[in-house]
């Protein structure tokens, strides 16, 4: 199957992208640590929303992403949402993305797992316990790291498209013989990926400083922990980037 030129897109380019959007990651984490775990958010028994049982998280995601879906929003290959099924369609004129990527490329959505990582690992790493009831408040926080991640996450996708395109017979066997672990291996840099985890942990570092024109103030008191950035993107962002990687590779030859 054929797929349009790469519209300049090149492995440097992505990767800027990349740069950019752990600025909107790291911010959306810095904006969750304001407010402690808040479980009631979350914990279906304490906060089910009447009609459906959903808990206030899923009640509000859900929402929020028809009223995104009737903007158009996941017509836009670089969106993908959480609750995919029965979305209402797009009420705006559709625009004429660039088409990047193989077809294949739209039914490879790992927000599931993002979901599941958020609320069970991530989010008690960067915030502390307690609950003082900003439910919502803590909800819209999270939908905002969420969709931070998954844009990131679903960026694999243009990246191993780009790889692709740079050298089609690198990956071309280990497509035919569907050999995953081949594929990680081929896509893999291990050199780029100390790169990010000191670069995320320097952002983190720079972003969370308190900045004040008093002169007694802590500027070593930092609003999130530049280790635990840098831990997030080493279990959990890269390697989901690199399974969307392996996920749209396995289909690029279809
Ligand atoms: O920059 C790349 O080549 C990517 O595939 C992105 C990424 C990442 O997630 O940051 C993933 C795999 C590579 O090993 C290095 C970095």
């Amino acid at each position: 199957m054929e797929v349009a030129e790469s519209n300049e897109m090149t492995l440097e380019t992505v990767r800027d992208s990349l740069i950019r959007q752990e600025d909107t990651i790291i911010f959306s984490l810095i904006e969750r640590t304001k407010y402690p775990i808040n479980v009631g958010a979350y914990d279906k028994t304490k906060t089910a929303v009447s009609e459906c049982s959903d808990s206030l998280v899923e009640f509000m995601v859900k929402e929020t992403e028809a009223a995104y879906a009737k903007c158009g929003r996941y017509e836009n290959p670089e969106e993908h949402p959480f609750f995919p099924d029965g979305l209402p369609t797009s009420l705006v004129p559709a625009f004429n993305y660039p088409k990047i990527l193989h077809p294949a490329a739209a039914s490879i959505n790992v927000n599931s797992t993002i979901w599941e990582v958020y609320f069970s690992q991530l989010l008690p790493l960067i915030t502390v316990p307690g609950d003082d009831g900003n439910y919502a408040t803590s909800a819209v926080s999270d939908l905002a790291c969420l969709q931070a991640l998954s844009r990131r996450i679903h960026y694999g996708k243009f990246v191993a498209e780009v790889k692709f395109k740079d050298a089609p017979k690198k990956y071309e066997s280990a497509i035919c013989s569907q050999d995953r672990d081949a594929l990680m291996k081929l896509l893999t840099f291990e050199t780029v990926e100390e790169r990010v985890k000191k670069r995320v942990a320097k952002k983190a570092m720079l972003f969370g400083q308190e900045v004040s024109l008093d002169d007694n103030y802590d500027e070593k008191k930092l609003k999130i922990d530049p280790a635990i950035v840098s831990r997030l993107y080493e279990e959990w962002v890269m390697p989901l980037t690199k399974l969307v990687e392996v996920e749209y590779l396995l289909r690029r030859l279809d």
